[in-house]
């Protein structure tokens, strides 16, 4: 394994062109790095280019400026070692598909045994063991979600995007899903890459917490998270150093969210 940062991302920036014709400077020299195994989030004002950001890492779209780097080597087209996760797992899902078929698919390429094998072991993990043979649709929004993080994680990523995954949800589904995505981080040892309106929810979760600007967006700060792990919903957001957290984040995005 290279000793060198999982991602490195710098000076990207992404303009967008509306069907109008008009040009939208979204991503203005973004530069941040990401080790192995790390957790970080990403939080900013809507329409910053959060998306754009996390399509450009993922080689969905190319970057008009700067560079995106994976262990030292340039990312191109959508690469093998990162998966992602939407908001829209409704629409991620094939509905004709049972959960079993539907996670099977992002490790059609393995034999069938140890295909159906990993299946097995990352449903159980994401806790829908008795739900293989179900289908999305007769499943709740949050259980649809959970297909989806299985699905992402079966290939054994070395990282995971995920934009704003819980964001259809209910509270207390969204904590249990924020649970779940804190334990298979922590057993399965992927890089997490969180884009999220929740400032709570980034803290709670990362290593450490980006804060994008508003439009044309660049990151404008970092806050490292030293609170201790293993975390739990209660206790670590009762902390008196979550909510010192939790004012620090806010206060910079407060202070970034109004147009450059
Ligand atoms: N394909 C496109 N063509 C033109 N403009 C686009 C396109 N996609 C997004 N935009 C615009 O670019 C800007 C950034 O969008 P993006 O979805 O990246 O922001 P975001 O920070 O993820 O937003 P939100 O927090 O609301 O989800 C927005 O103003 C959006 O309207």
């Amino acid at each position: 394994m290279s000793d060198r940062s999982l991602l490195e991302v710098t000076g990207v920036s992404k303009s967008l062109t509306s069907a109008s014709g008009d040009v939208l400077v979204v991503n203005e020299d973004v530069s941040f790095g990401l080790e192995p195994g790390e957790f970080v989030s990403v939080v900013g004002p809507s329409g910053a280019g959060k998306t754009t950001l996390l399509r450009t890492l993922s080689g969905l779209i190319g970057p008009d400026a700067g560079t995106v780097e994976h262990r030292g080597e340039a990312v191109q087209g959508v690469p093998s070692w990162l998966s992602i996760v939407f908001q829209e797992y409704n629409k991620t899902l094939f509905p004709w598909l049972s959960v079993a078929k539907n996670v099977r698919l992002a490790v059609r390429e393995l034999p069938r045994r140890e295909a159906a094998a990993r299946v097995e072991s990352v449903l159980g993990q994401v806790g829908l063991a008795d739900f293989a043979e179900r289908y999305p649709w007769e499943l709740s929004g949050g259980m649809q979600q959970r297909v989806a993080l299985a699905r992402a994680i079966v290939a054994d990523p070395e990282l995971l995007l995920m934009d704003e995954p819980f964001a259809s949800v209910d509270a207390l589904t969204r904590a249990k899903l924020e649970d779940v995505v804190r334990d298979l981080w922590a057993q399965v040892g992927f890089a997490a890459l969180l884009v999220t309106h929740d400032i709570g929810e980034a803290i709670y979760l990362s290593d450490r917490v980006l804060v994008m600007s508003a439009r044309p967006s660049t990151i404008v700060s970092q806050v490292t998270v030293d609170l201790p792990r293993p975390r739990g919903q209660s206790v670590t957001r009762a902390l008196p150093r979550f909510h010192e957290l939790h004012e620090q984040v806010l206060g910079l995005v407060e202070r970034n969210g109004a147009a450059r």
